[in-house]
């Protein structure tokens, strides 16, 4: 494991561009395992960071981040994500992921900060390629992708969810979702509002990232960010239900309507990557921009006391 994760992030630092593999249509993925073999009921693995549960008689992995104290994205967590992505998306018995947290109250609170803070331009280079190939990998996924949003789910967190083909969030008014950036001084990339748009549309979106609005569950339904509110208790019962309706179709026309639905967006940013990371890097290297996270951070640590 270590040693995948180390030739994954030498593969997404030195090479550029990584590959993103399988993200052509895969033709009835679930119709090629061989008939009549028994299906182990369910296999694992488990990184630092993120837990994967493989169910095989149903083709559905359930991702599970555990990153305390709030599942922040850091380099480790994007890395782990990427790996586990890449091995669910080769994987043919697996057909479906559901993406949750094991953090009470927390689905992910977006990029880690710290990340973002007094780093050397080859840190913020790397750290922006690695958060970079988290999104394009999920998007261009053939799989079916399912956020199950158990707690507040800011920027980064938002972008996961986003990112999936359908999101539940639990039905709690304290738990909040949105991409908040332009709060913390920051400027959501255009990926980030693409992805945005594509889900709620033009004007939503706009008002939305001007204010950096964070919405709590009911408001974030009414705005189209989430797709249902379910009590958190009948969170995993909603979640295999949903994910058994998007399975009951051939998988090669969905992955294929999904590919015609997304391509446009992803492929600008695989033509532009070089150029988002030279902006990133600049743009988080300014002093006004350092001063700004660094008030943030404060904020977030005073809120404490
Ligand atoms: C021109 C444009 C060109 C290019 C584009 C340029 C720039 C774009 C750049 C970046 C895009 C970034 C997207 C992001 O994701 S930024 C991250 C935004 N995240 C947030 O705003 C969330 C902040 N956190 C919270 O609101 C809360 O922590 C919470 C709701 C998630 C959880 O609340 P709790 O009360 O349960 O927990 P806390 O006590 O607040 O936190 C515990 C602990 O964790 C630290 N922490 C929280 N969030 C982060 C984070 N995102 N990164 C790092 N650390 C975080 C928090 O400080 C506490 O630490 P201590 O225990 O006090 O040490």
């Amino acid at each position: 494991m270590a040693a995948a994760a180390a030739t994954l992030a030498r593969r997404i630092t030195r090479s550029g561009v990584l590959p993103l593999c399988r993200r052509l249509p895969v033709w009835g993925r679930a119709a090629r395992r061989p008939p009549g073999l028994p299906l182990a009921p369910c296999r694992a693995f488990s990184n630092k960071k993120i837990q994967v549960d493989m169910n095989e008689s149903s083709g559905v992995a359930t991702m599970k981040f555990k990153s305390p104290p709030v599942n922040s994205l850091n380099l480790d967590f994007l890395t782990e994500f990427c790996i586990s992505l890449e091995k669910l998306e080769n994987d043919r018995a697996c057909r479906g992921i559901i993406i949750t947290s094991a953090i009470p109250k927390i689905f992910s609170s977006g990029l880690d900060i710290t990340e973002m803070c007094g780093k050397s331009t080859e840190h913020y280079t790397e750290f922006w390629r690695a958060v970079q190939e988290m999104w394009l990998r999920l998007y261009s996924s053939n799989m079916v992708t399912l956020a199950v949003v158990n707690g507040s789910s800011p920027a980064g967190g938002c972008l996961i969810a986003l990112s999936c083909d359908y999101r539940i969030m639990a039905d709690n008014p304290k738990y909040t979702i949105g991409l908040n950036e332009a709060q913390l001084g920051i400027v959501a990339p255009f990926w980030f509002k693409d992805t945005f748009v594509n889900v709620v549309g033009q004007r939503v979106a706009e008002r939305s990232l001007q204010l950096g609005s964070l919405y709590p569950a009911p408001e974030a339904l009414k705005f189209g960010i989430v797709d249902e509110l379910v009590p958190e208790e009948k969170l995993q019962e909603k979640a295999t239900a949903v994910m058994a309706q998007w399975l009951a179709l051939p998988d090669h026309a969905r992955q294929i309507t999904k590919s015609m639905m997304r391509k446009a967006v992803l492929d600008l940013l695989v033509a532009h990557r070089e150029e988002d990371i030279k902006n990133f890097t600049s743009f988080v290297s300014k002093e006004s921009i350092q001063k700004s996270l660094r008030m943030y951070m404060e904020m977030l640590k005073k809120k404490k006391s």
